[in-house]
């Protein structure tokens, strides 16, 4: 349990809201989720999902509201202050060196959270980091292509890799921004292994328009709607929801 508030959680948010102009992206958030918990968070495009993730993150702070990272009020810290405590976080564009092998990338991403830095210099076999790079490349299923090319990749590959990279570092807490996204289905079977098979005190919160996906691997779910938080649940609770129904999976547009 945390000193400073007494909660024990690893993200509070409180009456976080979010403005661009006249529109109200968030309004009025509240949220708790426990260290090592895995949430998903649903909704409709629009819905202000990934406004929510760049305000956890730092991308941009909230017109109002706090946020606190286990215990600490990290409402006015810059992204990388966030990062240095533990928070990660995985785009939907692809950040990673496409000419460099997938050992390689996830060395680099180890080294620059370690140093603070990315460095070029040569690793050595006996790195400790190159160990913990070899391990996070079998724990995202990678181990049997770690020499090849990040480019000779298929696209499914290239978003298990960068699941690793969000785990350099020692991350107490991921934000996966739709990492089924573009999948096939036997790729989304083999990201619902890796993300089920993540150490357990690993929480995460996962933005995800596959209702199957989501549900699988989460024990908690947040459905938004219109910048607002419309439902929350255990997965089963929410998709037997006759509201939910009918307001996600009747009007849900893939993004
Ligand atoms: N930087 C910005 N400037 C102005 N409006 C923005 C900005 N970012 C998001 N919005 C608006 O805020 C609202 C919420 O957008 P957001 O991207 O958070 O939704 P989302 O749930 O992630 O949607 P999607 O599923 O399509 O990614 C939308 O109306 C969007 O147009």
């Amino acid at each position: 349990m945390n000193a400073e508030t007494g909660t024990g959680l690893a993200l509070e948010l409180r009456g976080v809201s979010k403005r661009f102009g006249a529109l109200a992206a968030l309004s009025d958030i509240h949220l708790q989720v426990r260290p090592g918990e895995r949430r998903a968070v649903l909704g409709s495009n629009g819905a202000g999902k990934t406004t929510l993730f760049n305000c956890i993150t730092g991308d941009f702070p909230p017109s109002s509201g706090a946020i606190r990272f286990f215990g600490e009020d990290v409402t006015t810290f810059p992204a990388q202050e966030r990062i240095r405590r533990g928070l990660r976080r995985t785009y939907q564009i692809s950040l990673l060196f496409t000419g460099l092998s997938v050992l390689d990338n996830v060395y680099l991403a180890c080294r620059g959270v370690s140093r603070g830095r990315f460095s070029f210099r040569r690793p050595r076999a006996s790195d400790a980091l190159m160990q913990t790079a070899e391990e996070l490349v079998t724990t995202v299923h990678l181990q049997e292509v770690r020499n090849t090319l990040v480019s000779d990749l298929s696209y499914g590959q290239q978003r298990q890799l960068e699941i690793a990279m969000a785990l350099s570092g020692a991350p107490r807490f991921i934000l996966f921004d739709e990492p089924a996204a573009g999948l096939s289905p036997t790729e989304r079977r083999e990201l619902i292994a890796i993300l089920t098979g993540l150490p357990g005190h690993v929480g995460y919160i996962i933005i995800e328009h596959d209702m199957d996906v989501a549900l699988r691997v989460s024990e908690r779910v947040t459905m938004m709607h219109n910048g607002r938080i419309f439902k929350e649940g255990k997965p089963a609770e929410i998709e037997d929801d006759p509201e939910v129904q009918a307001l996600y999976l009747g009007g849900a547009t893939h993004g």
